[in-house]
């Protein structure tokens, strides 16, 4: 996988937008790539721009350099009109951004929504987070909203100053290249004074935002636990707590404004020095032979294009830019609800970076511990029990791949534990182990056999998948549980209803051979059932894919432990801390970077763990 260099998993919380940027940049990739077509619409409408910043001021020089000042009226007028029609022209190219515009944003907004309902329902859900996710109601309506907007204007402002600034630069450099020399170093100038400025702006935006937050929850647990209060007699208490709430938003709000006054500066300088600029050099410029007709072509360029542009760009950057990514980073990014403002991490990274790798080799190699296995199976020895080699996997052709390079050594016998936010390609995984998906680059081997394009049969007697929805079919619960080892003995069906802790469900249904009609056991049962019929089948590989979702703790505990001792090896999809712990070891996907080795390792050397693990236990991470 492709390495990123180390960020500290406090960047978010400090308020650092690289690390924000760093968790958002694969979603927006994706959703770029998936649009290169709107993309490339755009791109040629807004060529029509580059063409029309050209005109106007090119325009303006010849009807003074070639008509007016050389006493021919008529071809000044004439030039004037050029200039005049590429104005005009402005109108159905902006129409045409905007046709294309909507294609980006409202998938954009569809997406968000649907991130916010899905986390939504999972917190809210048995198995999940729990509590009622108040700050839905801001994420769905204000932050969605402001993401849309943003992202409009972010697209809008920044292609149109892209395609204007080569326009106009362009002119310039055709009337008089001494021009650019005068132009450019205050223009560049004020953008790097502006850019300075956007990191500290987009964490006082991410500090209101999360006042904001706050202040919302606060008013709606008080709302209804009104009559709680009053008869506790806490009200006054409750009411300190809103007002100190009140008063941090209002500190959020006056930091925030402050950095736009900052930027509002950066903006005026890099505005109207140019134009300064230009004023003064007019002596120099004439010396060097810059007609009168170039230097009102050069007034032209940034008073009409450059410097409006410049500015539509500044405002868009300073105020959706920093926005858009805060928002982003609240809905797609890890829960903000467990931990909106956590302190920063006094202590430094106790271990530096692992063994760095040659930058010509951008992968990691996740090889089994030496007590199991080794890299390179020596000859003789038994094969890993799933070997991943260089395997990458893009599910279309121009697509950001969701795994890339990985390589992964997991030997027999051993219990690993795949963990990751959603959406990085933890399921993608298993279903490359399982040979249900082929890759898109890189080999897969299961016991030292290539699992890719091999009939069910083999596969079945490889490895067993167990997805998050359970199948339980009609019939007996013993064919149900035999399904995958019709001869199996009741003894060891036996120990499975035990090992797996059935019992109860066996005796609810009345016995292995009753019966059982699927809708009627829970998803729990169903999950059960299947995680059963997984322990009794013969295949060495067992892929465990969020199977036990809708187990309490103590039973998924009970059924991982049952078949983590049973013959064979485990691969587990994690979706608690418990589950990871009892690992062997844990392989951590975060899209840019795969780390894996034990709980204490991955705790110690993947920030994002240890974000998860803080999410998981509710709280902020803590290192063992
Ligand atoms: N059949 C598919 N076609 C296109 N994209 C897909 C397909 N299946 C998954 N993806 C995308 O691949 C990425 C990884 O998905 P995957 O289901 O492997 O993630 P995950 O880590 O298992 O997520 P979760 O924990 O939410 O189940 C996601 O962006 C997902 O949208």
């Amino acid at each position: 996988m492709r390495r990123a260099p180390r960020v500290t998993a406090d960047a978010r919380s400090t308020g650092d937008g690289s690390g924000a940027l760093r968790r958002i940049a694969p979603h927006a990739r994706r959703f770029l790539a998936r649009r290169t077509g709107v993309l490339a619409r755009l791109a040629l409408w807004s060529l029509a721009e580059t063409g029309q910043a050209f005109l106007v001021g090119y325009g303006v020089a010849r009807a003074v350099d070639q008509g007016f000042l050389a006493g021919d009226a008529r071809r000044g007028l004439l030039w004037l009109t050029v200039a005049l029609v590429a104005v005009l022209l402005g109108a159905p190219v902006i129409r045409g951004v905007f046709t294309e515009l909507a294609s980006l944003t409202e998938p954009l907004r569809d997406g968000l929504v649907r991130r916010a309902v899905d986390r939504s329902l999972a917190r809210a859900a048995p198995g999940g987070s729990g509590g009622t996710d108040r700050a839905a109601v801001s994420r769905l309506t204000n932050q969605v909203e402001i993401a849309r907007d943003s992202f409009a204007g972010l697209v809008l402002t920044l292609r149109s100053f892209v395609f204007t600034a080569a326009g106009a630069l362009l002119g310039l450099a055709s009337l008089h290249p001494a021009l650019l020399v005068v132009v450019l170093p205050p223009l560049a100038g004020g953008l790097v004074l502006f850019l300075a400025t956007l990191r500290p702006m987009a964490a006082a935006q991410r500090r209101a935002l999360a006042a904001d937050e706050a202040l919302g929850d606060h008013a709606a647990r008080t709302r209804a636990a009104l009559r709680d209060l009053t008869a506790c007699g806490t009200g006054p208490e409750a009411a300190r707590c809103g007002a100190e709430l009140i008063d941090g938003a209002a500190a959020a709000a006056r930091v925030l404004a402050g950095w736009a006054a900052v930027r509002t500066a950066a903006l005026g300088v890099a505005g109207h020095l140019p134009v300064l600029a230009l004023l003064l050099a007019v002596p120099w410029l004439r010396g060097r032979g810059v007609t009168a007709g170039a230097l009102l072509g050069a007034f032209t360029y940034l008073v009409q294009s450059l410097l409006p542009a410049l500015h539509t760009l500044m405002t868009a950057l300073g105020a959706a830019g920093s926005r858009l990514l805060v928002v982003l980073d609240r809905i797609i990014g890890p829960d903000p609800e467990v931990d909106p403002d956590p302190k920063p991490d006094p202590k430094p990274d106790p271990k530096p970076d692992p063994e760095p790798e040659p930058k010509a080799v951008q992968k990691t190699v996740l090889t089994a511990p030496p007590r199991t296995t080794v890299g390179v199976p020596t000859p003789g020895a038994r094969p890993p029990a799933v070997e991943l080699r260089a395997v990458t996997l893009s599910y279309g052709a121009r697509a950001e791949p969701v795994l890339d390079a990985l390589d992964l050594c997991v030997a027999p016998g051993e219990h690993l534990a795949v963990v990751g936010p959603s959406g990085i390609g933890k399921s993608t995984l298993t279903r490359l182990v399982a040979g249900t998906l082929a890759p898109s680059g890189g080999e897969v081997r299961v016991a030292g056999r290539g699992v890719t394009g091999r009939a069910p049969a083999d596969l079945a007697a490889l490895r067993v998948l167990v997805p998050q929805e359970a199948y339980v079919f009609s019939g007996t619960l013993c064919d149900n549980l035999a399904y995958l080892r019709p001869d199996v003995s009741r003894a060891d069906l036996d120990a499975a209803v035990e090992g797996l802790g059935l019992r109860p469900l066996v005796k609810r249904l009345g016995g292995l051979d009753a019966p059982v009609r699927p809708a009627e056991l829970s998803p729990g049962e169903r999950q059960l059932v299947a995680l059963a019929r997984a322990f009794l089948a013969p295949a060495p590989l067992l892929l465990l894919d969020e199977a036990t979702c809708h187990l309490d703790p103590a039973a998924e505990a009970r059924a991982e432990e049952a078949l983590a001792r049973r013959p064979g090896t485990l691969l587990v999809v994690a979706h608690r801390l418990s589950s990871a712990v009892r690992a062997d070891r844990v392989l951590v996907l975060d899209g840019t970077e795969a780390v894996c080795g034990t709980h204490a390792e991955v705790l110690d050397r993947s920030p994002l763990y240890r974000d998860l693990t803080g999410h998981w236990n509710g709280g902020p991470a803590r290192r063992s």
